[in-house]
């Protein structure tokens, strides 16, 4: 597994955290798995997280386990992998400028339900 080195510099989750108010998103959407599997490229990269669709094209060069590692769980609901391998990583924190949305279930809303 390719790990990003500790040497490379600028890319510690300090300067992750420096660098990510610059540039949140306002509004955030519902949204189904299908449009989250459109975005499951290293330039282009969604992810599920407890729920929540994080765009985490921005931190995977700044992710402490490599690109490799998080790149695995792009265009997918990458909770059960996270929490397999990180579940003190607080991600809500860390990603909250990179919200897009939230998950919702690929079918058709209900009559009653709207
Ligand atoms: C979804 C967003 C993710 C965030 C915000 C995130 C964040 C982090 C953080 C902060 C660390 C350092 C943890 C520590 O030193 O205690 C880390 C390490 C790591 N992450 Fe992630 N991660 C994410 C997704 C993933 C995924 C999907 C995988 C696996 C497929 C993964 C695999 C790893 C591995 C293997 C390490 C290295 C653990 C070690 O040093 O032994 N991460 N990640």
């Amino acid at each position: 597994m390719k790990k990003t080195p500790p040497a490379s510099r600028g890319y510690s989750q300090v300067d992750w955290l420096k660098n990510k108010n610059k540039n949140g998103r306002k509004k955030v959407v519902p949204l189904s798995m299908e449009q989250v599997k459109q975005h499951n490229r290293k330039d282009d990269a969604w992810l599920v997280l407890r729920g929540k669709v994080y765009d985490v094209t921005e931190y995977i060069p700044f992710h402490p386990g490599g690109e490799a590692e998080i790149c695995r769980a792009i265009g997918k609901d990458a909770t059960k992998l996270f929490l397999a391998k990180h579940p003190w990583v607080n991600a809500e924190f860390l990603l909250s400028n990179c919200l897009v949305g939230y998950l919702v279930e690929d079918r058709p809303v209900e009559e009653k339900e709207r």
